[in-house]
């Protein structure tokens, strides 16, 4: 397994007064306890109910382990990063372009592959994400055994098992944190490959595109977003690097590509 060697955000990097401060984004599905995490980290007393769209509004908080010093970012829960709601752009929006140190994606141990799903969509964007298993003590009430290491193994990053709301597991978590930051960690996160015909496509359309993206931008993740027709993607890039796309050019070769 390769060390991952990926830079740090923009938050930490290039400015020695932040060389110990690291942003880590806090992603989930609804309702798997990111804001226990949160609340369990930071030390912030929040109001974790279950309100509709209560965290739209994006919640920071901070702390330090370990000589590192941490704002953490409580991100709206979401099922995927399609975009498709205020809540999906708001989350893909802050994982992209405000490139956190690390993305830590909440999980509910009790219906894992629901929430694998959005796991897999975050590696399509950034490969420094850490997985926490919560809710372990509902699954053991269940009869549910979550076989953390194995996960980790197939996803190629660390993952670990919590039971926030007793504070189970957040002493590992931070540790972990902390591990991934000093490189300590071997990182290699599980990629999809899709079927030939459309690895061909992503191919053509992602040659197209990498001269004009940032070099920190993720090119694979951006052209799938454009097959998927999501030229907004293109706009948000613009904004962050004043940019001009070729986007005739683009929408031409994706209607050949999805001919
Ligand atoms: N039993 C148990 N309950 C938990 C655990 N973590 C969180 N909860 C409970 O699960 C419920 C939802 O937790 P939240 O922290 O609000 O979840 P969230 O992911 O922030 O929810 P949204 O912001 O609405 O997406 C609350 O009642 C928590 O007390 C845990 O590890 N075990
Ligand atoms: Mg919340």
């Amino acid at each position: 397994m390769a060390i991952n060697t990926t830079p740090l955000s923009e938050s930490s990097k290039n400015n020695p007064d932040k060389q110990n401060n690291f942003v880590i984004a806090l992603a989930g599905n609804p309702n798997v306890g990111k804001s226990t995490v949160f609340n369990r980290l930071t030390g912030l007393k929040q109001h974790t109910g279950n309100w509709p769209g209560k965290t739209v509004i994006k919640a920071e908080g901070t702390f330090s382990h370990r000589n590192r010093h941490y704002t953490l970012v409580d991100l709206p829960g979401t099922y995927s990063l399609h975009a498709s709601s205020s809540d999906e752009e708001v989350a893909r929006n802050f994982i992209c372009f405000s490139r956190p140190d690390i993305t830590l994606v909440v999980c509910d141990a009790t219906c894992l592959e629901r929430n694998l799903n959005l796991v897999l969509q975050i590696l399509e964007i950034t490969d420094r994400v850490l997985v926490c298993v919560n809710l372990l003590d509902e699954a053991e009430r269940k009869g549910i055994q979550v076989d953390i290491a194995m996960l980790a193994r197939q996803l190629g990053i660390p993952v670990v098992g919590t039971a926030a709301r007793s504070g189970r597991g957040l002493e590992s978590l931070k540790n972990v944190l902390d591990d991934m930051l000093a490189g300590k960690i071997a990182i290699q996160p599980r990629q999809l490959v899709y079927d030939p015909e459309l690895e061909a496509s992503i191919n053509r359309i992602e040659k197209r595109l990498a001269p004009y993206l940032p070099a920190w931008i993720n090119s694979r993740w951006v052209t799938l977003r454009v097959l998927e027709r999501d030229f907004s993607i293109l706009e948000h890039i613009s904004n962050h690097k004043n940019n001009d796309f070729p986007r005739q050019v683009l929408k031409e070769e994706v209607a050949l590509c999805l001919r």
